[in-house]
């Protein structure tokens, strides 16, 4: 049986602007099986050439004392002894890490396809969490980008890290960030 239930009674119009990132997460716990149904709606992204360039690390519970510590190693010595026990504590508070890789290919026109695929997914997965009541943020911190960090939660060479989502229920939902009308943006051409 799905575990995914009607919690959300907008439409999807009303869930796309709903939508916040949260990075404010209470204690509930955020299970492994409601996760993976989440995944299995997000992979319905459009994807060129049906390659679905993804794969995903998750990390939770005691899972999360190896994420924390492949991030911290990334800091300077410094940084570690300013940030490091802070952003520790936050990273095991966090509910659940979701880390979202892309096979890189090397053509640049498949790679720009491949990576405007995975954003897709990423946004399907952040929009069916939330219609669950489930918060998450998209962050692409610098240890996104560090070797250290890569070894450490396994990136393999010709891999790269689209995004990591943070995840878990909203302690709180921070304010709307607005957007610029569309109409001032577009410019129509519909004469000869
Ligand atoms: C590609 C991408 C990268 C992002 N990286 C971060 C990040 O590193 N840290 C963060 O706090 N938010 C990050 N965000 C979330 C944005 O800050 C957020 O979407 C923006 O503030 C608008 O808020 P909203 O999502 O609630 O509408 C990222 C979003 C995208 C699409």
């Amino acid at each position: 049986m799905s575990l995914l239930e009607m919690k959300y009674a907008g439409s999807i119009v009303d869930l796309i602007k709903e939508r916040r990132s949260i990075r404010a997460f209470n204690n509930d716990p955020v299970s492994t099986e409601l996760l993976q149904e989440l995944l299995n709606v997000a992979v319905w992204a459009p994807n060129h050439g049906n390659r679905q360039p993804w794969r995903f690390i998750l990390y939770k519970g005691e899972g999360r004392v190896a994420f924390a510590d492949a991030m911290i190693q990334t800091y300077s010595a410094e940084d570690k002894v300013k940030y490091g026990q802070h952003k520790w504590d936050y990273f095991m508070k966090v509910p659940a890490h979701l880390v979202v890789i892309m096979k890189e290919d090397p053509r640049q026109k498949q790679w720009d396809e491949d990576y405007g695929a995975v954003c897709a997914l990423i946004q399907n997965f952040q929009l069916a969490a939330w219609e669950q009541g489930l918060g998450v943020v998209w962050k692409t911190n610098n240890y996104n980008y560090a070797p250290k960090f890569h070894q450490s939660v396994g990136i393999q060479p010709g891999e790269k890290i689209v995004g990591i989502l943070h995840i878990g229920y909203p302690a709180s939902v921070p304010p709307v960030q607005p957007r610029k009308p569309a109409e001032e943006l577009l410019t129509i051409i519909d004469s000869k």
